[in-house]
């Protein structure tokens, strides 16, 4: 897809519909360390408490670190790379933060596992953004197809 013809919304309705979803999840994160300030009588701007507490408190802090490069990232490999595949990366990744979440605010070690899967989500949007980039860059200014050579040996076009 090239920016300069025009992006047609059917281009990135996934990436918005994933991003609405990536919102609510944060929203939803937000709303539980409130009834976790009330629950444990942390008032702002205390941020420590019983682990209980700063479990949940830790488990937002952290979801909302990470949510720019999640967004960034879903958008340039939605754009650059394949709207399908960010958008099913980027479920994926939601999910494991919604387990992250729920695991961390049980116990330290209960957000590992979901931690290690999101982050592996994350890492495959990292890198179709990367790759979706430069070859975008070498055929805006090499004039080289790279996109093209790769999905042609990964057998999924024609040759031409
Ligand atoms: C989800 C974010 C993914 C990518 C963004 C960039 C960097 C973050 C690294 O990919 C994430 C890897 C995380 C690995 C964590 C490893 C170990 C943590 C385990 C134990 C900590 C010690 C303890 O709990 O006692
Ligand atoms: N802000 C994070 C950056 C690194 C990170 O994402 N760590 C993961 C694995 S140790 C985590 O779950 N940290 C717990 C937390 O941020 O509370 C930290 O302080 O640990």
């Amino acid at each position: 897809m090239s920016l300069s013809t025009g992006m047609m919304l059917d281009q990135v309705v996934l990436l918005a519909a994933v991003t609405v979803l990536g919102m609510m999840e944060q929203a939803y994160f937000s709303l539980k360390v409130i009834y976790a300030r009330r629950k444990y009588s942390v008032s702002p701007p205390a941020t420590t408490g019983p682990p209980e507490f700063e479990r949940v408190f830790r488990a937002q802090a952290n979801c909302s670190e990470y949510f720019p490069i999640f967004i960034f990232s879903l958008w340039l490999a939605g754009v650059f790379f394949s709207q399908a595949l960010a958008a099913v990366f980027g479920v994926l990744y939601l999910y494991g933060r919604y387990l992250y979440f729920h695991g961390y605010a049980e116990s330290a070690q209960g957000r590992l596992e979901p931690l290690y899967f999101s982050a592996k989500m994350q890492w495959a949007l990292i890198a179709q953004s990367g790759l979706g980039v430069v070859c975008s860059l070498t055929h805006t200014y090499l004039g080289l197809d790279l996109m093209h050579s790769f999905t042609h040996l990964l057998g999924l076009t024609e040759h031409t």
